[in-house]
């Protein structure tokens, strides 16, 4: 990952910074210039050189504005492009690489370290270059003007500037702690946000309020002990440099008693002397800004590229044209990441097109993370799945239709979180005859707004059979050759539960896998059933055959 850029914004800074050192050091050399004329009584001289002074005090502050502006569009231009290669590589890396990946590090990289780098390495890092600019012109221009000075001032100053390195190590490892501690600000104020309720109707908000204040004393705490360390080497390295001038100026001051300097040049070689004094200070504790961001880059720069090289879903895969007519599994087997056990075990069964299948088993049975490897989410899996012919990791299906436990539902309008933003006038007819089903009709009656509804943050706004209905409804809406239902009926009320198998019955043709708990008579409308135990199937075959224990069976209330 690229930090720093060299593009023409770029270049124009360093050009208009270039100008803005050669403006400045004529105003010492005018100043030089006017002590020495009015010592002489030269006035024609003297009012000349104080015009200078005047307009390259003026070129000076013109230059400083635009050189602020483009400061400023370089350093935008760069974030906007860091936020944006963060998020892209979590919006392209596959679903196992998310999961192995923590919400909070993304969330806080793209909004707090992101402002930290802002002003810990991009500002700091353009600062070093405006001030080393500056401080190589004044040195060159010093060195002409008196060389002994400038000589003395060079040695002494290589001498203190090892102070600042003792304190290199020590900022690192502070920063280093001070993102892990903003990271666990945000994970904690993620997790209370969208555990409110859970915490409301248990009484914890007290517990909470410690745990988190406990959060950002320490985070705060940390940010401060990170400051001081700064600040001390600051200290350090700032007072030196002020004895060194101090110095500096007793060596010029016994010049111009001696006769070999006059008090102009004297005047000049001072400001000059703040010229580069002042830059290497702040060079100096730049440098320890710029270090302390290290680990911010170091976090962006493994999170970016080890991405590149996980395999991008949209990248390593093909669409898939044809219509699915078989999907074939043989002897797959899964273990989540960092775990010991296979979810699912030695799984091997030939889903066909036209049938309907119903996945049953206890919890923890792995019967979502089969739903998850069909779909495509889960490609890390072992064993081979074939799509008609095709091996299933190189191919994804483009028209599936996939309802997973959580009904996710976007910010945004019901018509929205339907089409996927992708509203037309065929896809609204296909809405309004959707919408004709007596199933998902009270939709749009239950607000005045109906598919313009706002369902809120995660259609908080919505009940949760409503948002389940939502989510059948974009699944169906995109007429997929391959529909996977993960307990589709958990939230729904009893008449609209019995109601999903007749939506499936219509659908001709398809493919259809449905992971479902409702063990009843309404199963007989699958064409199979599959029983999963501990990642095994243990028994697959029509209602009647699975069944024919009865007991197992729950009745249709
Ligand atoms: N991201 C994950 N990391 C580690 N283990 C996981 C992960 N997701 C699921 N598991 C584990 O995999 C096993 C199977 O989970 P899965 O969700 O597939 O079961 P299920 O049959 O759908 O269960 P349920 O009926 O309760 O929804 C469980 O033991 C679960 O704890």
């Amino acid at each position: 990952m690229k930090f720093f850029k060299i593009d023409f914004q770029l270049i124009g800074l360093l050009l208009i910074n270039l100008m803005i050192s050669i403006v400045s050091i004529l105003f010492p050399l005018s100043l030089m210039k006017i002590t020495d004329y009015l010592i002489k009584g030269n006035l024609n001289k003297f009012y000349y050189f104080l015009s200078l002074a005047f307009v390259s005090i003026a070129i000076q502050m013109t230059l400083t504005y635009f050189g602020g502006k483009i400061n400023n569009s370089y350093i935008k231009n760069r974030l906007i492009s860091i936020r944006e290669k963060i998020y892209n590589s979590l919006m392209k890396s596959d679903y196992a690489t998310f999961k192995r990946k923590k919400k909070d590090e993304y969330l806080s990289l793209i909004l707090t370290n992101t402002q930290l780098l802002e002003n810990d390495y991009y500002k700091s890092l353009l600062n070093v270059i405006t001030k080393a600019i500056l401080l190589t012109t004044s040195l060159i221009t010093l060195f002409i003007l008196n060389s002994l000075i400038t000589v003395s001032l060079l040695i002494i100053f290589g001498l203190i500037s090892v102070f600042p390195l003792l304190f290199s190590n020590k900022i690192v490892k502070l920063q280093k702690e001070f993102i892990s501690s903003t990271e666990e600000h945000t994970r904690s104020l993620a997790e209370s946000l969208s555990g409110f309720e859970v915490i409301k109707v248990n009484r914890i908000t007290k517990p909470l309020m410690e745990k988190y204040k406990a959060v950002i004393e320490e985070m705060e705490h940390t940010g401060m002990k990170l400051g001081n360390t700064i600040i001390l080497a600051n200290v350090v390295f700032g007072s030196s440099t002020m004895l060194l001038f101090l110095l500096i100026f007793l060596i010029g001051g016994y010049s111009v008693s001696q006769g070999t300097l006059t008090i102009g040049t004297l005047i000049a070689t001072t400001q000059l002397l703040m010229y580069v004094i002042e830059p290497a200070i702040s060079i100096t504790q730049e440098i320890n800004t710029i270090k302390s961001s290290k680990p911010i880059r170091e976090k962006i720069t493994e999170i970016v590229f080890s991405d590149k090289e996980e395999k991008y879903i949209d990248e390593s895969f093909f669409p898939l044209k044809e219509d699915v007519c078989e999907i074939r599994l043989d002897k797959v087997c899964y273990k989540y990441p960092g775990e010991n056990m296979n979810v699912l075990n030695n799984f091997s069964y030939s889903f066909k097109k036209g049938k309907k299948y119903a996945i049953i088993g206890g919890n923890g049975s792995g019967k979502s993370t089969l739903l998850k490897i069909i779909a495509n989410l889960i490609t890390d899996y072992s064993g081979n799945i074939h799509i008609n012919s095709h091996d299933m990791k190189v191919v994804f299906i483009e028209n599936i239709g996939y309802i997973d436990q959580y009904n996710f539902l976007f910010n945004a309008s019901i018509l929205d979180n339907l089409l996927l933003f992708n509203e037309n006038k065929i896809r609204m007819r296909e809405v309004e005859a959707l919408f004709e089903r007596k199933f998902f009709a009270p939709l749009l009656t239950t607000h005045n707004e109906g598919l313009n509804f706002i369902v809120g943050d995660n259609g908080e706004n919505l009940s949760g059979g409503q948002k389940q209905k939502i989510c059948i409804a974009r699944a169906l809406l995109k007429n997929p050759s391959i529909l996977l239902l993960d307990e589709p009926n958990s939230a729904l009320d009893v008449e609209s539960s019995n109601q999903i198998e007749g939506i499936l019955g219509e659908l001709n043709d398809i493919l259809c896998i449905m992971v479902t708990h409702k063990l009843d008579e309404s199963l007989k409308e699958f064409d199979e059933i599959l029983v999963l135990e501990n990642g095994q199937l243990i028994n697959h075959g029509s209602y009647e055959k699975v069944f024919l224990d009865k007991s197992l069976l729950v009745p249709v209330s």
